[in-house]
């Protein structure tokens, strides 16, 4: 696949104290800071309102900040440049039903002035599981095809980040897997990612850090690993199933050689760890969030 040019030394994205009030509105971002390295996936998870879809069309130039600075692989924002740099796939978007998908893509070729031509366009439709569909009309493809054919267009031309609002939430697993793939391939591309999603299982899987925004601000931003934490030992045994609060991996072995020697027959032993939808409920807090989904 082709996105992604010459490697450049500067965050794919960075944002510098982004502050956002709409007009007549309550502020929908209060001071982010927040970056995207080349070739790194980074994560935005947070409640319905949180600020995630601000931040990423701020991000993209669509939306003017009341605060702060946004770069672009070292441009600002709304410059050619960046806007050369950026792929963006909207949460809310929709294709003229009469257009086919290479229809599609050649009109986004136009607007993106990506001179890949005829073979670009293949490319593309290869790499989200539509090789066969380019001639097919919006109009008669189902939810999920049109999604991956919005992730197709954000990836054409040479884009140093791709920003990507709920680009899985009409995907059925095996679509769900070909942007997984996809994803990790712009990764190995040095492309810069940040994927808005309310698909923790997802994001856990894929994404190299994580940032997680609450009412404007960003509350949590790191490594999967280091946000989620050890969360016992689980034994079973003879005697039934009980977690060890406290332990950890050290302590496995003898937490199994005690019970032995108690008598109890061990059957399986497993270090636990909290998962990502553990940490985001904590961050939240009580914003309740009817959007969550662990898958
Ligand atoms: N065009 C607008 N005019 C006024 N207020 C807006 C506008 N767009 C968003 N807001 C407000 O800004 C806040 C943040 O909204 P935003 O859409 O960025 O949140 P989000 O985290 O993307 O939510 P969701 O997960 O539901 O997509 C909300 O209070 C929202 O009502």
């Amino acid at each position: 696949m082709a996105p992604g040019g010459p490697p450049s030394s500067a965050p794919a994205l960075e944002l510098r104290g982004l502050e956002k009030t709409y007009r007549g509105g309550r502020a929908a971002l209060l001071g982010v800071d927040l970056q995207v390295a080349p070739g790194e996936l980074v994560g935005l998870l947070g409640p319905n309102g949180a600020g995630k879809t601000t931040l990423t069309k701020i991000a993209c130039g669509l939306v003017h900040p009341t605060g702060g600075t946004v770069l672009v692989d070292g441009h600002p924002v709304g410059t050619a440049a960046a806007r050369r740099a950026t792929g963006y796939l909207a949460e809310l978007f929709r294709f003229p039903d009469w257009l086919t998908a290479d229809e599609v893509l050649a009109l986004h070729q136009r607007l993106a002035g990506s001179s890949g031509g005829s073979e670009e366009r293949r490319g593309r439709l290869r790499d989200v599981g539509l090789a066969d569909s380019g001639d097919l009309r919006v109009g008669a493809m189902s939810k999920g095809m049109q999604q991956r054919l919005g992730i197709a267009q954000a990836l054409l031309g040479a884009p140093r980040i791709v920003l990507l609002d709920e680009p899985t939430s009409a995907l059925d697993p095996v679509g769900r897997a070909i942007v997984r793939e996809l994803l990790t391939a712009l990764r190995d591309r040095g492309v810069g990612v940040l994927l808005s999603s309310h698909l923790l299982g997802e994001v856990e899987r894929v994404c190299d850090r994580v940032a997680i925004v609450v009412d404007g601000r960003v509350v949590a931003d790191d490594r999967p690993s280091v946000l989620t934490r050890a969360a016992g030992v689980e034994l079973e045994t003879d005697r039934g199933v009980r977690i060890v609060e406290g332990a950890g991996r050290d302590d496995a072995p003898a937490l199994v050689a005690a019970a032995v020697a108690d008598g109890e027959r061990v059957y399986g032993v497993r270090v636990r760890r909290s998962t990502l939808e553990d940490v985001y409920r904590e961050a939240v807090g009580g914003a309740t969030d009817g959007g969550v989904q662990r898958r």
